[in-house]
């Protein structure tokens, strides 16, 4: 889980969407900046630690298998929402189907964020393989308005020609993440509050009946 100890911040990351959108390759091009082709699909956790905006981070990212399987799929969403503290959810803009289950994933990831009583689960979007405009079936609009509708970021990115893309998205979501610790240690703060407000006057009521 996320900490925030002064300047340091460690998160977990989980990179979700279908096979062969691009996974590997967006992981591997923020870790090493390079793109090396063919990556196989075994499920991995790297480890890297990063310097952001001067703030030393450990990032634990996991290349998450894909199950076509939706009552799978959520079983496994709940093991997944619990360690995250956000996600990365990909798509290939020549694939409209890997697209479609990025929508489905997101309605999974909130619903079982719901279920756990969790206040904030940062996501983000990432349409890969930019690089192959010409065979693309996903427009950059609706990439958006998924975003747009979900209260997420949205980028498009080729994980094959560009590395600074890739960083964005990295970047992009700790800086969602270190937000949503904020803000949910103000909910907290406020909740704190309340309750010794409602506690002070439930005495006196008490003390004056
Ligand atoms: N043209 C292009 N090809 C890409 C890009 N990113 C990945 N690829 C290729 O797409 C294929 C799949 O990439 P992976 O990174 O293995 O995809 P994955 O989502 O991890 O796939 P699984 O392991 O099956 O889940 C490989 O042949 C990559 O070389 C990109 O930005 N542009």
């Amino acid at each position: 889980m996320t900490r925030l100890n002064g300047q340091r911040m460690d998160a977990n990351v989980v990179v979700l969407g279908t096979d062969n959108v691009g996974k590997s390759a967006l992981i591997v091009r923020f870790l090493t900046r390079r793109f090396i082709g063919e990556y196989g699909d075994i499920e991995f956790l790297y480890t890297h630690n990063v310097v952001v905006d001067g703030r030393e981070q450990t990032l634990n990212i996991w290349d998450a298998p894909y199950s076509q399987d939706l009552s799978s799929e959520s079983l496994m969403c709940e093991k997944r929402v619990q360690w995250a503290d956000g996600f990365v959810l990909v798509y290939s803009i020549c694939d409209r189907s890997s697209f479609n289950a990025v929508s489905r994933l997101i309605q999974i990831i909130k619903s079982t964020k719901d279920f756990l009583g969790f206040e904030k689960m940062p996501l983000i979007i990432v349409g890969n393989k930019r690089d192959l405009h010409h065979r693309r079936t996903v427009l950059s609009e609706e990439g958006r308005l998924l975003a747009l509708s979900a209260d997420c970021q949205f980028y498009e990115v080729s994980a094959a020609e560009n590395y600074h893309g890739v960083l964005m998205v990295f970047h992009g979501l700790m800086d969602r993440i270190r937000e949503s610790r904020v803000s949910v240690k103000k909910l907290a703060g406020i909740k704190g509050i309340v309750k010794s407000m409602s506690a002070v006057f439930t005495r006196r009521r008490t003390d004056s009946l």
